[in-house]
């Protein structure tokens, strides 16, 4: 069992000072100077402990693994450079399925390189990790404490309140909004203004645009549907609380890393001693969007007591329960609102670059999609969800650039995965980057886009072509970008029928190119995007 650092202090400092006055020692009497004499001797003792000794003789110490880059740091670099060097390591050391580094202070990590170990954690063993909470402390001056943040029974329990809002009936009669919306996104695009377009002498116009801006304002109103049940038309709106709000949580400015790099490094009790309120004036959009938030649970709180049918919203559902006071609904719904939009926006980005890349599969793509709405207005709901290679497109864009490349945890108890005991308090990450690329699972071809690989083709007739829901790895588990069992991405597929509609959209009404750009890189500080210099090229086709 981890014992908190405040507890051991007080301990050794009770036993000290207990010990001098038994022998009627001078120091016995109280002092500043003593108890801080006494305090640093401490924290120096609990300090070489951990350096020298605790990793020495945990037991997941004998496991393969990197050598430590840094005597106090460890490999803690590993955490925030969008998964690469976990990545590196799955190909760099032999193991069976667990890597073993250094962190602060060498603290043991564990990084978990296969599928099974990764399914005995997230649906064998959920409850025996956490989300680290110097990790949740930092997000809560931004996110609120909402579903993302809860641990435990109270994570059950919301969990399972909150369940209904996404299931797939709800989903489905979102399906039409969405199609409406991706049509309202490319008609904004091709409005776009002579300030932002770019000529091609041979071959007319294209519209260069940064298309996590548009996919974001998407994501956005969709995520406003659901969450709250309110249409802000973000798309076509520029000026809107939500709109700052999210603006503001994906710059991650030097202030927040260097809030971030505080909450991770500084000893737990100095975070605690950090003032209410804080970290949050560091983003000065917070405050509002949480009064807005309020504001709106307080509504709908009065229209439940007025007797007024309630929607089949996430707010509406907790406002029901009768559970929460105004100000925590509104950190409930800050949450979805964070966890849908980012996340859904960026990978509709990274198709397009991969489709901008693969001129012939987006070719075939366009094919499919024609003659799938021949002689009909798109968008046909009934079989948007099951074309082949639109289908392909989307997991094979999801697989190669997952929104959260790397997630980490902490175990609560000593605890296994699978046959490896981990103690209490080891930090173990996760990291569906890293896995996504892996030539064991993917084959030789991973780190390739072919979305044929989830596409199952009729042996006697290669036109009948069905879906393959494990994209040719040995089970559906093997993607792991929203991972899986109760604390996976409740999400899921709402993000993927949103992701759908718009790539569709786009490749019917556009012809997505590079220009003479390189691939961009990822950046972001825990999910992936493109380079945000990077811009699609959109030269729009005949309507
Ligand atoms: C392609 C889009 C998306 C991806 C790849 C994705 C991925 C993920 C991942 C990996 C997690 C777990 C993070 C962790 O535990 O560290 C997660 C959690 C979550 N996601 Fe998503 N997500 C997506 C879209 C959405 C959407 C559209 C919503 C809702 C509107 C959503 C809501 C949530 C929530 C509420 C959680 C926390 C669940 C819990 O802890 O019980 N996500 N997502």
């Amino acid at each position: 069992m981890a014992i908190p650092l405040l507890l051991k202090l007080t301990v050794m400092l009770s036993v000290q000072l207990w010990t001098l006055q038994k022998w009627d020692h001078p120091w016995a009497v109280p002092s500043k100077a003593t108890a801080a004499a006494f305090l640093l001797f401490d924290m120096s003792v609990l300090v070489f402990w951990r350096l020298m000794l605790a990793t020495k003789i945990s037991t997941v110490r004998g496991l393969p693994g990197p050598k430590s880059k840094s005597f106090l740091f460890g490999n803690i670099s590993a955490y925030y450079d969008q998964a690469r060097q976990v990545t590196r390591w799955i190909l760099v050391y032999p193991n069976d399925g667990l890597l073993f580094f250094r962190g602060i202070l060498g603290s043991g990590n564990l990084f978990v390189t296969d599928v099974e170990g990764i399914t005995d954690m997230m649906v064998h063993r959920p409850y025996d990790f956490e989300k680290p909470s110097r990790w949740t402390a930092f997000w809560k001056n931004f996110l609120g404490s909402g579903l993302f943040i809860m641990e435990g029974d109270l994570h059950k329990h919301h969990r399972k309140l909150v369940g209904p809002v996404f299931q797939q009936r709800h989903t489905d009669d979102l399906k039409p909004v969405m199609s409406s919306k991706a049509q309202t996104l490319v008609r904004r695009i091709k409005e776009t203004k002579a300030s932002e377009e770019s000529k091609d002498n041979n071959t007319g116009h294209s519209i260069s645009v940064d298309l996590c801006y548009w996919s974001s304002r998407f994501a956005i109103d969709i995520a406003c549907i659901l969450a709250l049940g309110i249409d802000y038309d973000t798309i076509s709106n520029v000026q809107s609380p939500i709109l700052d709000y999210h603006d503001d949580m994906l710059q991650y400015d030097d202030n927040k890393k260097s809030l971030f790099t505080y909450y991770m490094v500084v000893p737990k009790l100095l975070v605690r001693l950090l003032p209410d309120g804080f970290g949050k004036a560091l983003s000065p959009v917070v405050r509002p969007i949480r009064r807005h938030l309020s504001q709106i649970a307080h509504e709908r709180a009065l229209q439940l007591a007025a007797g007024d049918q309630m929607g089949h919203d996430y707010l509406s559902c907790i406002v029901t329960s009768g559970e929460y006071n105004n100000e925590e609904c509104a950190d409930d719904v800050l949450g979805i609102l964070v966890a849908g939009t980012g996340t859904t926006a960026n990978v509709i980005a990274w198709i397009a670059v991969e489709l901008a890349f693969s001129k012939e599969v987006q070719e075939a793509l366009r094919q499919e999609l024609q003659a799938a709405t021949a002689g009909k207005t798109f968008p046909i709901e009934s079989i948007i969800d099951s074309l082949p290679l639109l289908h392909g497109v989307c997991h094979e864009g999801l697989r190669l650039h997952p929104p959260v490349p790397l997630t980490v945890r902490k175990s609560v108890r000593d605890t296994m995965i699978r046959d490896q005991a981990v103690p209490a308090g080891t930090y173990v990450v996760v990291a569906p980057a890293a896995m996504h690329q892996s030539p064991q699972i993917w084959g030789e071809d991973a780190a390739e886009f072919r979305p044929g690989r989830w596409i199952q083709y009729d042996e006697k007739d290669a036109k009948m072509a069905r879906i393959n829901n494990s994209g040719g790895a040995s089970s559906q588990y093997c993607s792991t970008s929203f991972l899986y069992g109760p604390r996976g991405c409740i999400g899921r597929a709402l993000a993927m029928a949103e992701v759908k509609r718009v790539v569709a959209a786009l490749v019917l009404h556009f012809s997505i190119e590079a220009g003479r750009q390189g691939r961009p890189s990822s950046t972001g500080l825990f999910t992936s995007r493109p380079d945000p210099g990077f811009r699609v090229e959109l030269r729009p086709l005949g309507d």
